[in-house]
């Protein structure tokens, strides 16, 4: 599988990562509409939903265009604390008129059975993006990622089982070592089909494991298996600080 280098930009300040992954996304959305008349978006947890706020105040942004999922979500109920959708809700869709019909939750009424709420989650994409077969992925126009200390991004873990996993556009974990530890996920085949990717990843916390994924791929953590493959490309929106250590060349941010 071909894949491009990937792009990383690094803003001295958090603001001017924010505003310039706002830039991005809405440049993102508008490509994508102006082509096929939506825009389909894969968001994560952690810090991510908070760094989208500066969005809000963005003008030109056909937010009723947009379809939003969830990249991983924890298995718990949508009004449950843990729930991405919930922080997600917080952070980001309280400011922005997304229609709620837009915004493709778990199946709360599967929380039960992992099995059948991943392959329900997969299913509400299989409808989004087209039949699956074996020559098809969907193609997101853009999945937003974060990184875990331990290089994992949206529920893949290092050496997990389901870092191999060929077939499965979404996957269960039962023993994700961040809590809670059920969720489900996205698997690289979905990821790694995407248009475009972007990792937000920011703070001296993330300084060497960023160093690690970065200038050395090879180790084969999660978020280094991030690879869209060509024509998809991927980028990097980090702080200073968190690529305080880091090798690998910075591209300046330009739209
Ligand atoms: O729901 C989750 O737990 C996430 O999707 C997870 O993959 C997150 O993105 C990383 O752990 C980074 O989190 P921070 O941005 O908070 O460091």
């Amino acid at each position: 599988m071909v894949a491009a280098a990937p792009v990383v930009c690094s803003f001295p300040t958090a603001s001017k990562l924010t505003e310039a992954l706002a830039d991005f996304v809405v440049k993102a959305q508008k490509e994508a509409i102006e082509k096929k008349g939506k825009f389909t978006l894969a968001l994560s947890g952690g810090s991510l939903p908070q760094q989208l706020s500066p969005l809000a105040k963005r003008s030109g942004v056909k937010w009723d265009k947009w379809q939003v999922f969830y990249a991983d979500e924890r298995a718990v109920p949508l009004d449950d604390p843990d729930s991405n959708h919930l922080l997600c809700t917080n952070e980001f869709y309280s400011k922005v008129p997304i229609p709620k019909e837009n915004i493709h939750t778990l199946d709360p009424a599967l929380l039960d059975d992992l099995e059948e709420l991943s392959d329900a989650y997969e299913k509400e994409l299989i409808h989004e993006f087209a039949q699956k077969d074996s020559a098809r992925f969907p193609v997101f126009d853009l999945i937003l990622l974060g990184m875990g200390p331990d290089g994992h991004t949206a529920s893949l873990f290092p050496g997990h089982e389901l870092l191999s996993e060929e077939d499965r556009w979404v996957a269960y974990i039962e023993d994700s070592p961040k809590p809670p530890p059920k969720r489900i996920t996205f698997t690289y085949p979905v990821i790694n089909h995407a248009a475009r990717v972007a990792f937000v990843v920011a703070g001296e916390s993330k300084q060497d494991i960023l160093k690690t994924v970065l200038d050395k791929p090879e180790e084969g953590l999660p978020a280094s298996r991030v690879r869209p493959a060509a024509p998809g490309q991927l980028y990097w929106f980090v702080d200073d600080a968190a690529a305080a250590k880091v090798n690998y060349p910075k591209t300046p941010f330009k739209l």
